[in-house]
């Protein structure tokens, strides 16, 4: 049988598409706003230095060894939960599939999208859907929005998901609500109806149940395929899955392998020459890299160099056989603005999800799924 005992997910792709573009300024707060618990977190252990930590440490030693042991193509290990794969036409035939997804990608200040890798990586789920005639409710977040704000609203992405979806994708104005309950209503077989940023109701980050059950009415049946929200209980991440049978992970989500010297006044914005030189000797030691975070704004060219510096040196080691894992949608960024992803080991949409799972930490955003049922082979 199964065993749920273990942390099941750190959700990786393979680097092997080039993003759609390259280079540009996001918009998201995150990638404008220092989150201090995150810059308080040591460099060391952003680039996955184990060693300072027991118990990160074993954490990484045993994912790193699920990986490396080749339990299946791309280092994939099944997790415990049950997954939308073992939903066919059958289950899917007409039903109304509510799909949270992570579409949080950066947008330039004209909208565009600048790394379309989260994207890409929804699709496995959404098509095995609609192929197989359900009717797909798709959400997300975009960045962190204080209430209904037009700049995450997640119209700019309707495009860029028809076309890799193959169909024209409908978008909703909100995410529940009258309006959207008619769309969905006359939403075909095989379609896609956009809901609008989740994160526009306050009640979604406070996973608030009269919420929930909002967002749970749209439909049948729940599929996750959030890693980057995985280690969030938000409403539409983990709340819905009290009023929806069955709740199941998407592809995504299946996956698993394993300055205090700074003036006031003046801030750090990225590594410099020494730095890139100490990091750079201490990556030549290593077998396993594990990358979360940029060094610096490297969104600006300027403040790009030690990034760019530590993408080509974890480039250079990936060509020797160590391996290399890119966590975060602006990490995964960088390396694609560098042209060094497609060398990468692994690629994950994931990075605070990524680390809380590789401490040992339950994702709330799993946990709340089905158990997959064991089958005798
Ligand atoms: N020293 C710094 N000061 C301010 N922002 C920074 C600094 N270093 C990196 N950043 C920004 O932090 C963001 C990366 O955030 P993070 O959440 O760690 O990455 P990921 O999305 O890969 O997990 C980038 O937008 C980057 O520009
Ligand atoms: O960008 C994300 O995560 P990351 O910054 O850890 O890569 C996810 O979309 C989660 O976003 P959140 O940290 O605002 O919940």
């Amino acid at each position: 049988m199964a065993s749920a005992a273990a942390p099941t997910t750190f959700s990786l792709l393979h680097s092997t598409t080039p993003a759609s573009s390259s280079s540009a300024t996001s918009a998201s707060p995150s990638r404008v706003q220092l989150s201090s618990s995150l810059r308080s977190r040591p460099l060391a252990r952003r680039l996955g230095f184990a060693a300072a930590d027991p118990l990160l440490a074993a954490n990484v030693a045993a994912r790193v060894a699920a990986v490396r042991g080749g339990k299946g193509a791309r280092g994939v290990v099944s997790m415990a939960k049950k997954s939308v794969g073992e939903l066919s036409a059958a289950d899917l035939k007409g039903k109304k599939v509510f799909v949270r997804a992570d579409l949080n990608v950066p947008l330039d200040d004209n909208q565009n999208i600048t790394d379309d890798t989260r994207i890409r990586a929804a699709i496995p789920t959404i098509k095995h859907l609609i192929q197989n005639g359900a009717k797909v409710i798709l959400s997300s977040h975009l960045g962190r929005p204080k209430g209904v704000t037009p700049k995450y609203s997640l119209a700019p992405l309707v495009p860029r998901l028809s076309e890799l979806i193959g169909i024209q994708v409908v978008k909703a104005e909100d995410s529940i609500g009258p309006e959207v309950e008619k769309l969905v209503a006359s939403l075909p077989d095989g379609g896609v109806l956009l809901l609008e940023n989740v994160r526009f109701y306050k009640e979604e980050e406070k996973n608030d149940p009269e919420h929930a059950k909002k967002l749970a009415s749209l439909a049948d049946l729940f599929v996750n395929d959030a890693f980057g929200t995985a280690h969030r209980a938000h409403a539409s991440t983990e709340g819905v899955t009290k009023y929806l049978k069955p709740s199941v992970a998407g592809f995504l989500l299946q996956k698993v392998v394993p300055a205090s010297a700074i003036p006031d006044g003046w801030m750090g914005l990225d590594i410099g020459p020494d730095s890139v030189k100490s990091f750079s000797e201490a990556l030549d030691t290593t077998q396993t890299i594990i990358w979360n975070g940029p060094m610096g704004v490297f969104e600006f060219d300027k403040f790009a160099v030690g990034t760019e510096a530590i993408a080509k040196k974890l480039a250079d080691l990936s060509g020797k056989g160590v391996t290399t894992i890119i966590g975060g949608g602006d990490s995964v960024a960088a390396v694609e603005k560098v042209g060094v992803a497609s060398v990468m080991s692994h690629i994950s949409t994931g990075g605070g999800a990524s680390l809380e799972l590789l401490e040992g930490k339950e994702l709330p955003g799993v946990l709340a799924l089905d158990e997959a049922v064991p089958v005798a082979v």
